[in-house]
């Protein structure tokens, strides 16, 4: 039987799912990776998590420019309307990121303040690039993994045999993207992918799609390893523990 994650997001038949099993295994190891099982079963080091979630409060003001970006090329003025909610949905999920910071005494001073990682400037510039470069539908393909994959990650969290639901330290990070809100952009993002493919020649440009959809899937993993790499003192019993 299948996955609640494999059917929720995207149209059998469609682009998206199209473009999610072409790169399989890119998109297993990053909505699966072992940060990802560490929130999950709450074992994360905290700071692998302190490490990432900092870097996520940049990474997302950059990903809102990307989403300026998808108004700017939208194809219709409803696309743009839709865009500028996603802009506003995406400066909102920070809040969650702050509300962290402040229980470790972290002010959002000291969080803009801090300079971005090598995951996150190489992850932000290329979505900004392949909407540069290209059209509407090479960026929705760029900035897909993001929205769609945090809402599979989170299902597959839901679904987890050892998911830790008394007294996990990151379960106001789950209850993010479990949220039927956050669910629900995750969905039309997919769908977004699924109707451009069809007015914008999804299939003829297949190769170039699936190159740039299967990239961000990979520089997603790396988001998540950053974390753990930050934490490696803490790694080992960690390391040993998921084995
Ligand atoms: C790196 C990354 N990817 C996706 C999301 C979900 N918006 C996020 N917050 N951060």
């Amino acid at each position: 039987m299948a996955q609640a994650w494999e059917t929720e997001f995207g149209a059998e038949g469609g682009l998206f799912r199209s473009l999610r099993s072409a790169c399989a295994a890119d998109w297993a190891a990053y909505t699966w990776h072992p940060f990802v099982r560490g929130l999950s079963d709450g074992t994360l080091p905290l700071p692998a998590f302190r490490r990432y979630l900092i870097q996520d409060y940049l990474f997302l003001i950059h990903f809102a420019r990307a989403k300026a970006l998808a108004v700017f090329k939208a194809e219709s003025v409803e696309a743009m309307r839709d865009k500028a909610e996603a802009i506003r949905a995406i400066l909102a999920e920070t809040t969650m990121h702050l509300r962290y910071c402040e229980g470790w005494g972290i002010a959002e001073a000291e969080v803009r303040a801090t300079p971005e990682s090598a995951e996150t400037v190489s992850y932000t510039r290329y979505v900004i690039d392949r909407g540069l470069a290209g059209d509407i539908l090479d960026l929705e393909v760029a900035l897909a993994p993001c929205t769609v994959g945090y809402g599979e990650v989170a299902l597959r969290i839901l679904a987890d045999p050892n998911r830790r639901t008394e007294g996990n330290p990151y379960q106001s990070w789950i209850d993010t993207y479990a949220d039927p809100g956050y669910q629900a952009i995750a969905k039309a993002a997919a769908a977004r992918i699924d109707a451009l493919g069809e007015s914008h020649g999804g299939q003829a440009r297949f190769a170039i799609l699936g190159s740039t959809f299967a990239e961000a899937a990979r520089l997603e993993a790396r988001f998540w390893q950053q974390g753990l790499d930050a934490a490696e003192g803490h790694m080992a019993s960690y390391e040993t523990a998921r084995r």
